[in-house]
């Protein structure tokens, strides 16, 4: 993908704690400012300007050329949902939000337009970031060359014993009806789950942590997969959102990291054992901060790379070594084309979000770190891959990258949690403002996370919410990574109650107390509206999401949104009723391995049956 890169190119980084106050006395106002922000991205480090990769040629074609440059967002390829090329690309935000460079309406648009086949409009350098209207099509070279440097250098990590651990939301009152959702493993001698984080063979430091943590009990993910990840398998891992898969992966793999240690290789470069990569900036920085929460106390050193900070602390950082690097991809490249780092020592590779990553998007860059030639082959290392969605097309591409692997599927894959009361209101476009005021009034006090599709529409809302006095931060791609951190600490600090948020909030994320996630826009596809409201609803907390439901930009969903709340067992308005057939096409409850494995271990019978195909 070719965007990825802008935001790598710039930016070793130093994250921020998770808690800590940084950001005290920083009212995020970017939101009242309805601008759109420019992206800056290029370092100010000395690092060659001039990193030839294989990546250049995408990003010419989408809209920007050089090695540095970015911008195409035109340019993606695309992803596997037809029905996003359909409609304007304007809704499409993803890659705003996500680490692939871009940022710009211009851009979003081009690739709505152009998916597939590369659309029209990436945008070039900085200067198109104020708004992008105009300049379709941009080249971007040589405004690369004019973009300021990115300077902001995040604050350290917290050393505070008590903030590395508060970052988990207390688990809920249905926390324990978990155990009654359907799991089924697939693939060959899956080991037995365990029963308790006691009883699976763990090191003490790891224990401890999972204690500090407040973890009473492992979730169903989490007893499937430690074992499968300890006892050296490959793993594909479906489960609903807030559910704990990331602990899935990072306690077994920081358990085999102190069980057989192995030399950390510092030179001629930085040779992680563990590369783990997501689709946000910020979701690589809260994996990043679990994984040094779990191996807190011991020896293992974790790094992060993400775009839209200055580099060369981050590069010095993982200079100095780092057992676990966690990072978006194109930062990563960046640094393994810098020869900064490389991957001969790599023990496990960790795909979060693993079906956005590998979608037309993604894909390149995944492809490029699976295959670099210092990559360890496939059946040396272990690949584990995780979402709460992954459709069957995105199933057939990830084998490629996998050995034998085991197949978990906790409850329908795709499906929403259960946790979550969906809440649909019919409305035209000129409704929504008045109604989303209202809804706020209604909810004083609440913690409201409001998903738009636009960037533009981001910043207009949250200021139009602003001038009612209702304190609002806004978190899109044309926002600066310092104003995005901001963003979202005001939001997760109490201190705005509302954030207004593109699909870079969607994935990932987990917000203690989001009381309510609106859908101002609904998304043009069924999994990124499965995401969206998978941020509230978390570890066995009740939550809620409500949707405008606009005929006129929201038809096509219909027969899927139809799907999620029959699945989840809730009321469907008639409005929903009868939209045809749903395109989310084949996961059956209970999950699919693609593979169609006869000796499926299934505990499905202690869970609900499956009522109907997906
Ligand atoms: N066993 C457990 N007991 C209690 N809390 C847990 C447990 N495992 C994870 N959690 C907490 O649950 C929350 C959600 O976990 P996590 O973010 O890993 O979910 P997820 O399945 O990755 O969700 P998403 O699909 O949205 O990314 C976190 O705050 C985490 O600390």
């Amino acid at each position: 993908m070719d965007d990825e890169w802008d935001d790598s190119s710039d930016v070793v980084v130093v994250p921020p704690p998770v808690v800590n106050n940084y950001y005290e006395d920083k009212v995020d106002e970017g939101h009242s400012l309805s601008r759109g922000r420019g992206f800056t991205s290029f370092n100010d480090d000395d690092f060659s300007k001039d990193v030839g990769n294989d990546f250049g040629e995408k990003r010419g074609r989408g809209g920007r050329g050089g090695g540095r440059g970015r911008g195409g967002r035109g340019g993606r390829g695309g992803t596997r949902e037809h029905r996003d090329f359909e409609t304007n690309g304007d809704h499409y935000n993803n890659g705003d939000s996500e680490d692939r460079g871009d940022r710009g309406d211009r851009g979003e648009r081009g690739r709505g337009r152009g998916r597939g086949r590369g659309g029209g409009g990436g945008r070039g350098g900085g200067r198109y970031n104020d708004g992008g209207e105009s300049n379709e099509g941009g080249e971007g070279g040589e405004e690369e060359a004019k973009k300021p440097p990115v300077t902001y250098v995040p604050p350290e990590p917290t050393e505070n014993e008590q903030e590395i651990f508060s970052s988990t939301i207390s688990s809920g009152i249905n926390f324990d009806k978990f155990d009654c959702i359907a799991v089924k493993v697939s693939g060959e001698n899956p080991p037995r789950p365990i029963e308790s984080f006691e009883s699976a063979n763990l090191r003490k430091y790891v224990l401890n942590n999972i204690l500090k943590s407040g973890y009473k009990k492992p979730t169903p993910i989490q007893k499937h997969a430690i074992p499968i990840i300890m006892s050296g398998r490959d793993l594909m891992g479906c489960a609903q959102t807030g559910s704990g898969k990331t602990a899935a992966f990072l306690l077994p793999i920081i358990n085999v990291l102190l069980q057989d240690e192995r030399e950390l290789v510092v030179s001629p470069n930085a040779q992680p054992q563990v590369i783990i990569v997501s689709p946000t900036r910020e979701l690589t920085l809260q994996i990043f901060n679990e994984a040094r929460k779990f191996s807190y106390g011991s020896v293992l050193k974790v790094a992060v790379a993400y775009g839209g900070t200055a580099v060369r602390h981050q590069g010095d950082n993982i200079s100095r070594g780092c057992h676990i690097l966690v990072a978006t991809p194109g930062r990563l490249h960046d640094f393994v084309d810098r020869k900064r780092v490389s991957f001969e020592s790599v023990r496990f590779v960790v795909l979060d979000e693993a079906d956005r990553m590998l979608d037309m998007g993604f894909m390149p860059t995944v492809e490029k770190m699976m295959e670099h030639p210092s990559m360890v082959p496939s059946g040396e290392r272990q690949t584990l891959m995780f979402s709460a969605t992954f459709p069957e097309d995105i199933q057939h591409l990830a084998g490629r990258f996998l050995n034998n692997y085991l197949f978990i599927a906790v409850g329908i894959v795709g499906g929403a949690s259960t946790d979550v009361e969906q809440i649909f209101h019919q409305v035209t476009k000129y409704e929504k403002q008045n109604m989303l005021k209202k809804l706020i009034e209604d909810n004083d006090g609440k913690r409201v996370l409001v998903f738009v599709e636009t960037k533009r529409n981001a910043d207009f809302i949250a200021a139009m919410l602003s001038e009612q006095q209702m304190l609002t931060s806004s978190i899109h791609g044309d926002r600066m990574q310092k104003e995005r951190e901001e963003a979202l600490y005001n939001f997760k600090s109490g201190r705005h109650c509302i954030l207004v948020a593109t699909a870079v909030a969607a994935r990932g994320l987990d917000i203690k107390n989001v009381d309510i996630v609106v859908n101002y826009d609904l998304p043009k596809s069924i999994d990124e509206y499965v995401h969206r409201i998978g941020r509230t609803g978390r570890v066995g907390n009740r939550g809620m999401a409500v949707s405008f439901f606009d005929a006129d930009q929201d038809i096509a969903l219909t027969a899927d949104l139809a799907k999620i709340l029959r699945q989840a067992d809730q009321p469907v308005p008639d409005f929903l009723q009868g939209g045809g057939t749903a395109t989310y096409k084949g996961n059956k409850y209970g999950g699919s391995d693609v593979r169609k494995f006869e000796n499926t271990n299934s505990n499905a019978n202690q869970g609900q049956e499956p009522e109907e195909e997906w």
